[in-house]
Protein backbone atom coordinates (compact mmCIF):
# COMPACT_ATOMS: atom_id res chain seq x y z
CA UNK A 1 0.00 0.00 0.00
CA UNK A 2 1.25 3.44 -1.00
CA UNK A 3 1.42 5.83 2.34
CA UNK A 4 -0.75 8.85 1.27
CA UNK A 5 0.86 12.45 0.43
CA UNK A 6 2.27 14.26 3.60
CA UNK A 7 0.09 17.08 4.29
CA UNK A 8 3.58 19.43 4.17
CA UNK A 9 6.86 18.59 3.54
CA UNK A 10 9.94 20.45 5.96
CA UNK A 11 12.93 21.10 4.57
CA UNK A 12 15.78 22.07 7.22
CA UNK A 13 19.40 21.60 7.77
CA UNK A 14 20.57 18.52 9.77
CA UNK A 15 22.33 20.35 13.12
CA UNK A 16 21.06 19.85 16.17
CA UNK A 17 19.92 23.60 16.23
CA UNK A 18 18.37 23.31 13.08
CA UNK A 19 16.99 20.50 13.48
CA UNK A 20 15.08 21.56 16.78
CA UNK A 21 13.70 24.71 14.80
CA UNK A 22 12.11 22.23 12.17
CA UNK A 23 10.59 20.41 14.97
CA UNK A 24 9.65 23.77 16.53
CA UNK A 25 7.83 24.36 12.71
CA UNK A 26 6.12 21.30 12.53
CA UNK A 27 4.59 21.42 16.52
CA UNK A 28 3.01 24.45 15.77
CA UNK A 29 1.67 23.61 12.23
CA UNK A 30 -0.09 20.73 13.56
CA UNK A 31 -0.92 22.58 16.61
CA UNK A 32 -2.75 25.12 14.28
CA UNK A 33 -4.47 22.86 11.97
CA UNK A 34 -5.00 19.55 14.44
CA UNK A 35 -2.72 17.11 12.15
CA UNK A 36 -1.00 14.09 13.97
CA UNK A 37 3.41 14.56 13.36
CA UNK A 38 3.10 12.28 10.15
CA UNK A 39 1.34 14.47 8.59
CA UNK A 40 4.18 16.74 8.06
CA UNK A 41 7.70 14.85 6.90
CA UNK A 42 11.05 16.78 7.79
CA UNK A 43 13.30 15.97 5.12
CA UNK A 44 17.36 17.01 6.13
CA UNK A 45 19.27 18.74 3.79
CA UNK A 46 23.19 18.92 4.06
CA UNK A 47 24.08 22.54 2.79
CA UNK A 48 27.71 23.97 1.51
CA UNK A 49 27.83 25.61 4.50
CA UNK A 50 27.92 22.37 6.68
CA UNK A 51 30.40 20.76 4.01
CA UNK A 52 32.73 23.61 4.37
CA UNK A 53 34.00 23.61 7.63
CA UNK A 54 37.77 23.86 7.48
CA UNK A 55 39.10 25.54 10.32
CA UNK A 56 40.56 29.03 8.39
CA UNK A 57 37.69 29.78 6.20
CA UNK A 58 35.19 32.25 7.12
CA UNK A 59 31.56 32.22 5.64
CA UNK A 60 32.64 34.87 3.26
CA UNK A 61 35.74 32.85 2.16
CA UNK A 62 33.08 29.82 1.24
CA UNK A 63 30.97 32.16 -1.03
CA UNK A 64 28.50 34.09 1.48
CA UNK A 65 25.46 34.13 -0.20
CA UNK A 66 22.81 31.80 0.69
CA UNK A 67 25.67 29.40 1.59
CA UNK A 68 23.77 27.67 4.21
CA UNK A 69 19.90 27.51 2.40
CA UNK A 70 20.82 26.96 -1.73
CA UNK A 71 20.01 23.16 -1.05
CA UNK A 72 16.88 23.81 0.62
CA UNK A 73 15.97 26.71 -1.95
CA UNK A 74 16.50 24.37 -4.62
CA UNK A 75 14.08 21.88 -3.26
CA UNK A 76 11.62 24.29 -2.51
CA UNK A 77 11.81 25.59 -6.08
CA UNK A 78 11.47 21.70 -7.24
CA UNK A 79 8.60 21.36 -5.55
CA UNK A 80 10.60 18.24 -3.11
CA UNK A 81 9.47 19.94 -0.61
CA UNK A 82 6.95 22.80 0.84
CA UNK A 83 8.25 24.31 3.59
CA UNK A 84 12.18 25.86 4.53
CA UNK A 85 12.93 26.14 8.12
CA UNK A 86 15.88 29.11 8.60
CA UNK A 87 17.66 30.69 10.89
CA UNK A 88 16.34 34.23 9.45
CA UNK A 89 20.21 35.81 9.76
CA UNK A 90 21.97 32.92 7.62
CA UNK A 91 19.16 33.60 4.62
CA UNK A 92 21.12 35.96 1.96
CA UNK A 93 18.72 39.14 1.33
CA UNK A 94 18.75 38.91 -2.04
CA UNK A 95 16.34 35.88 -1.71
CA UNK A 96 15.46 33.91 -5.38
CA UNK A 97 12.29 35.24 -7.02
CA UNK A 98 10.12 32.19 -6.68
CA UNK A 99 10.47 31.97 -2.78
CA UNK A 100 9.20 34.21 -0.07
CA UNK A 101 10.13 34.10 3.93
CA UNK A 102 5.98 34.24 4.31
CA UNK A 103 5.86 33.62 8.50
CA UNK A 104 7.99 34.04 11.28
CA UNK A 105 8.35 32.59 14.97
CA UNK A 106 8.11 34.49 17.80
CA UNK A 107 11.50 35.77 18.11
CA UNK A 108 13.56 34.38 20.67
CA UNK A 109 16.29 36.48 23.22
CA UNK A 110 18.19 38.70 20.23
CA UNK A 111 21.47 39.00 22.53
CA UNK A 112 24.78 37.34 22.40
CA UNK A 113 25.79 35.12 25.19
CA UNK A 114 29.69 35.10 26.23
CA UNK A 115 31.39 31.93 27.23
CA UNK A 116 34.45 31.10 28.95
CA UNK A 117 34.97 28.38 31.19
CA UNK A 118 37.79 30.24 33.13
CA UNK A 119 36.53 34.14 33.54
CA UNK A 120 32.88 35.39 33.95
CA UNK A 121 33.24 38.32 31.18
CA UNK A 122 35.46 39.86 28.22
CA UNK A 123 36.70 42.22 30.37
CA UNK A 124 38.39 39.28 32.81
CA UNK A 125 40.28 38.12 29.65
CA UNK A 126 43.44 38.18 30.53
CA UNK A 127 46.28 40.27 27.78
CA UNK A 128 46.61 38.36 24.45
CA UNK A 129 43.21 35.71 25.20
CA UNK A 130 42.12 33.82 22.36
CA UNK A 131 38.67 34.92 21.49
CA UNK A 132 36.92 31.83 19.34
CA UNK A 133 34.38 33.61 16.41
CA UNK A 134 34.28 32.83 12.95
CA UNK A 135 32.31 35.85 12.73
CA UNK A 136 33.46 38.93 11.94
CA UNK A 137 31.18 41.31 13.49
CA UNK A 138 31.64 39.87 16.68
CA UNK A 139 35.43 39.80 15.91
CA UNK A 140 35.52 43.73 15.33
CA UNK A 141 32.79 44.18 18.56
CA UNK A 142 35.15 42.53 20.82
CA UNK A 143 38.40 43.69 19.53
CA UNK A 144 36.35 47.24 19.96
CA UNK A 145 36.89 46.95 23.71
CA UNK A 146 39.62 44.87 23.63
CA UNK A 147 42.34 45.03 20.74
CA UNK A 148 44.56 42.82 22.71
CA UNK A 149 42.32 39.82 21.66
CA UNK A 150 43.70 37.48 19.35
CA UNK A 151 40.55 36.02 17.04
CA UNK A 152 40.81 32.20 16.82
CA UNK A 153 38.54 31.10 14.05
CA UNK A 154 35.79 28.99 15.36
CA UNK A 155 33.72 26.87 13.09
CA UNK A 156 31.07 23.93 13.71
CA UNK A 157 27.12 23.57 14.99
CA UNK A 158 27.04 24.55 18.82
CA UNK A 159 27.98 22.04 20.05
CA UNK A 160 31.17 21.44 18.54
CA UNK A 161 31.66 25.53 19.45
CA UNK A 162 31.31 24.71 23.36
CA UNK A 163 33.78 21.53 23.55
CA UNK A 164 36.23 23.23 21.71
CA UNK A 165 36.22 25.94 24.19
CA UNK A 166 35.96 23.09 26.95
CA UNK A 167 39.20 21.13 25.03
CA UNK A 168 40.78 24.74 25.44
CA UNK A 169 40.93 25.82 21.79
CA UNK A 170 39.97 29.55 22.46
CA UNK A 171 39.68 31.13 25.89
CA UNK A 172 36.31 32.29 25.21
CA UNK A 173 33.53 32.96 22.22
CA UNK A 174 30.07 34.39 21.72
CA UNK A 175 26.98 32.55 20.37
CA UNK A 176 23.70 33.72 19.72
CA UNK A 177 21.31 33.32 23.21
CA UNK A 178 18.51 31.96 21.13
CA UNK A 179 20.41 29.20 19.82
CA UNK A 180 21.41 27.95 23.11
CA UNK A 181 18.14 28.66 24.77
CA UNK A 182 16.71 26.51 21.14
CA UNK A 183 19.34 23.58 22.39
CA UNK A 184 18.59 23.69 26.38
CA UNK A 185 22.38 25.15 26.57
CA UNK A 186 21.22 28.63 27.88
CA UNK A 187 22.95 27.82 31.67
CA UNK A 188 26.74 27.45 29.23
CA UNK A 189 26.18 31.57 29.16
CA UNK A 190 28.51 33.10 31.45
CA UNK A 191 27.10 36.39 30.50
CA UNK A 192 24.71 37.98 28.26
CA UNK A 193 26.00 41.12 26.39
CA UNK A 194 24.26 44.35 26.27
CA UNK A 195 22.88 44.35 23.03
CA UNK A 196 23.74 48.29 22.45
CA UNK A 197 26.74 47.44 22.75
CA UNK A 198 27.31 44.08 21.06
CA UNK A 199 24.60 44.62 18.17
CA UNK A 200 23.78 40.93 17.34
CA UNK A 201 23.21 39.96 13.46
CA UNK A 202 20.39 41.69 11.65
CA UNK A 203 17.63 38.95 11.73
CA UNK A 204 18.88 36.78 15.05
CA UNK A 205 17.04 35.05 17.25
CA UNK A 206 14.25 34.21 14.35
CA UNK A 207 12.88 31.67 13.04
CA UNK A 208 11.98 31.83 9.27
CA UNK A 209 9.99 30.29 6.83
CA UNK A 210 9.78 30.05 3.26
CA UNK A 211 7.63 28.83 0.92
CA UNK A 212 7.04 29.43 -2.87
CA UNK A 213 6.01 32.37 -4.37
CA UNK A 214 2.26 32.33 -4.93
CA UNK A 215 1.48 29.07 -3.59
CA UNK A 216 -1.64 30.17 -2.08
CA UNK A 217 -1.92 26.78 -0.23
CA UNK A 218 0.91 26.78 1.69
CA UNK A 219 0.55 30.50 2.37
CA UNK A 220 -2.58 29.90 4.03
CA UNK A 221 -1.09 26.96 5.82
CA UNK A 222 1.78 29.63 7.34
CA UNK A 223 0.19 31.96 7.88
CA UNK A 224 -1.08 31.36 11.48
CA UNK A 225 2.65 30.74 12.31
CA UNK A 226 3.45 34.40 11.20
CA UNK A 227 4.73 36.66 14.34
CA UNK A 228 3.61 40.06 12.93
CA UNK A 229 5.96 42.07 15.20
CA UNK A 230 8.84 40.10 14.54
CA UNK A 231 7.48 39.71 11.11
CA UNK A 232 8.03 44.04 10.79
CA UNK A 233 11.57 43.64 12.72
CA UNK A 234 12.60 41.13 10.53
CA UNK A 235 12.02 43.27 7.28
CA UNK A 236 13.22 46.38 8.68
CA UNK A 237 16.86 44.44 9.36
CA UNK A 238 16.84 42.31 6.07
CA UNK A 239 16.21 45.60 4.26
CA UNK A 240 18.88 47.37 6.05
CA UNK A 241 21.05 44.80 5.50
CA UNK A 242 19.92 44.31 1.55
CA UNK A 243 20.82 48.31 0.91
CA UNK A 244 24.32 47.87 2.61
CA UNK A 245 25.17 45.53 -0.02
CA UNK A 246 24.69 42.43 2.84
CA UNK A 247 28.08 40.67 1.99
CA UNK A 248 29.54 38.36 4.95
CA UNK A 249 32.87 40.70 5.25
CA UNK A 250 30.63 43.45 6.85
CA UNK A 251 30.63 43.55 9.92
CA UNK A 252 26.79 44.52 10.45
CA UNK A 253 24.83 44.97 14.10
CA UNK A 254 20.83 45.81 13.84
CA UNK A 255 18.86 45.98 16.64
CA UNK A 256 15.22 46.92 16.16
CA UNK A 257 12.53 47.37 19.15
CA UNK A 258 8.76 48.71 19.79
CA UNK A 259 8.52 51.67 21.66
CA UNK A 260 5.15 51.70 22.59
CA UNK A 261 4.14 53.91 19.45
CA UNK A 262 6.95 52.97 16.89
CA UNK A 263 9.31 50.77 15.49
CA UNK A 264 12.57 51.80 16.29
CA UNK A 265 15.45 50.56 14.16
CA UNK A 266 19.16 50.96 15.09
CA UNK A 267 21.91 49.88 13.03
CA UNK A 268 25.79 49.49 13.23
CA UNK A 269 28.55 49.10 10.90
CA UNK A 270 32.16 48.61 11.73
CA UNK A 271 36.06 48.48 10.67
CA UNK A 272 37.45 45.15 10.97
CA UNK A 273 39.45 45.97 13.98
CA UNK A 274 36.41 47.33 15.28
CA UNK A 275 38.09 50.81 15.94
CA UNK A 276 35.83 52.71 13.47
CA UNK A 277 32.28 52.44 13.72
CA UNK A 278 28.94 54.13 12.64
CA UNK A 279 25.70 53.99 14.01
CA UNK A 280 22.34 55.33 13.01
CA UNK A 281 18.93 54.78 14.38
CA UNK A 282 14.79 55.78 12.70
CA UNK A 283 11.62 55.78 14.39
CA UNK A 284 8.97 55.16 12.40
CA UNK A 285 5.77 52.47 11.12
CA UNK A 286 7.08 51.19 7.52
CA UNK A 287 9.92 48.37 8.19
CA UNK A 288 11.50 49.05 4.33
CA UNK A 289 11.13 52.41 4.94
CA UNK A 290 13.21 52.27 8.29
CA UNK A 291 15.74 49.81 7.31
CA UNK A 292 16.27 51.99 3.87
CA UNK A 293 16.60 55.11 5.66
CA UNK A 294 19.05 53.43 8.26
CA UNK A 295 20.90 51.55 5.85
CA UNK A 296 21.60 54.84 3.44
CA UNK A 297 22.48 57.12 6.75
CA UNK A 298 25.16 54.44 7.67
CA UNK A 299 26.49 54.07 4.13
CA UNK A 300 26.26 58.06 4.27
CA UNK A 301 28.12 58.39 7.51
CA UNK A 302 30.95 55.69 6.39
CA UNK A 303 31.64 57.05 2.96
CA UNK A 304 32.84 55.38 -0.30
CA UNK A 305 36.39 55.62 0.82
CA UNK A 306 36.06 53.59 4.00
CA UNK A 307 33.50 51.52 2.27
CA UNK A 308 36.09 50.01 0.14
CA UNK A 309 37.79 47.82 2.65
CA UNK A 310 35.13 44.99 2.72
CA UNK A 311 35.77 45.05 -0.98
CA UNK A 312 39.67 44.62 -0.82
N1 LIG B 1 25.58 31.32 12.07
C1 LIG B 1 25.04 30.18 12.73
C2 LIG B 1 23.80 30.51 13.47
N2 LIG B 1 22.67 30.84 12.82
C3 LIG B 1 21.70 31.12 13.74
C4 LIG B 1 22.26 30.94 15.00
C5 LIG B 1 21.59 31.15 16.28
C6 LIG B 1 20.09 31.16 16.28
C7 LIG B 1 19.47 32.41 15.75
O1 LIG B 1 20.10 33.47 15.63
O2 LIG B 1 18.25 32.34 15.44
C8 LIG B 1 23.58 30.54 14.83
C9 LIG B 1 24.58 30.20 15.88
C10 LIG B 1 25.13 31.41 16.59
O3 LIG B 1 25.32 32.47 15.99
O4 LIG B 1 25.39 31.29 17.80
Amino acid sequence: MQSPKPFARIGTRGSPLALAQARLVRQRLTQAHGLAESDIEIEVFSTGGDRSQAENTTLSDIGGKGVFTKEIDEALLAGRIDIGVHSSKDVATGLPQDMVLAAFLEREDVRDAFISVSVKDIDSLPEGARFGTSSIRRAAQARRLRPDLRIVPFRGNVHTRLQKLLDGVADATLLALAGLKRLDEAHRATAILDPDQFMPAPAQGAIGIAIRAGDDRLAEIVAPLDHAPTHQAIAAERTMLAVLDGSCRTPVGALTHWDGEMLVLKGEILSLDGQTSFRAEVRGTDPQALGDKVGRDLLAQAGPDWLAQWTA
